[in-house]
């Protein structure tokens, strides 16, 4: 097993602490996460069921025999753990490599604690060495692509790829994201964007990252 997939399975067992008895948890999506649901197969029994960020995770939990259910039946998240393709000392995030980012943004939006676990590579003073997800709806990639050149970026059509939502992503290159929050409005603010990747408006409320010298918490 290489270094970093050892790290997301150190991150991923300290994010069990925030398990609740009885209580929904709200899943994310990527490789981070799956370490996190392999780890949930054994405390299946402590939980009342998952809410998931996508069809691969819903795909993953219901081989464990863990019950996934809809968004809208539940009343509540307490706790929702998602990885992240980028985090900065705020916990301001980029998300989306996957393309999971729409449904990750909800789930966020609704729970009341949103823990992020990840590996060292993924911390960053300034976001935007990631290419930015945006995701897009379909008739609308080729002026959406316009309008974040004029932001700055340097659009790339992810060809082949189709979201959960049935839409495309644009990932935007050479962002150099110093007000998160900023351009995560603008970028929503374009006509035919479903979302973007940014979760600096709902940062992360803890970030669990697995290091060489050990986990950090902040
Ligand atoms: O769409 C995917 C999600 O936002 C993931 O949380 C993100 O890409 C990180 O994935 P991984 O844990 O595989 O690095």
């Amino acid at each position: 097993m290489d270094k970093q997939h050892q790290l997301k399975i150190e991150a991923a067992k300290v994010a069990l602490k925030y398990l609740q008895d009885g209580e929904i948890i709200g899943i994310g999506t990527g490789s981070t996460v799956n370490c996190f649901i392999d780890l949930l197969a054994d405390h299946k029994h402590r939980i009342k069921a998952a809410v998931s960020s996508s069809e691969a995770s819903t795909e993953r939990l219901k081989k464990l025999n863990i019950e996934v259910i809809d968004l809208n039946e539940a009343d509540e998240i307490p706790v929702y753990i998602d990885g992240a393709d980028e985090t900065n000392h705020q916990l301001e995030l980029i998300k989306g490599g996957g393309g999971a980012l729409t449904r990750e943004k909800v789930i966020a939006a609704v729970a009341q604690k949103f823990v992020c676990i990840a590996d060292q590579s993924k911390y960053v003073e300034t976001l935007g060495k990631f290419p930015l997800p945006v995701e897009v709806v379909p008739m609308a990639r080729s002026q959406v692509a316009r309008e974040l050149v004029k932001l700055g970026g340097d659009p790339a059509y992810r060809t082949g790829f189709v979201t959960d939502n049935g839409n495309v992503i644009l990932d935007v290159y050479n962002l150099e994201i110093t007000q998160p929050q900023i351009l995560e409005s603008e970028i929503n603010q374009i006509t035919g964007v479903v979302t973007n990747g940014l979760f600096a408006r709902r940062p992360a409320d803890h970030l669990i990252l697995a290091t060489d010298s050990g986990i950090k918490e902040y």
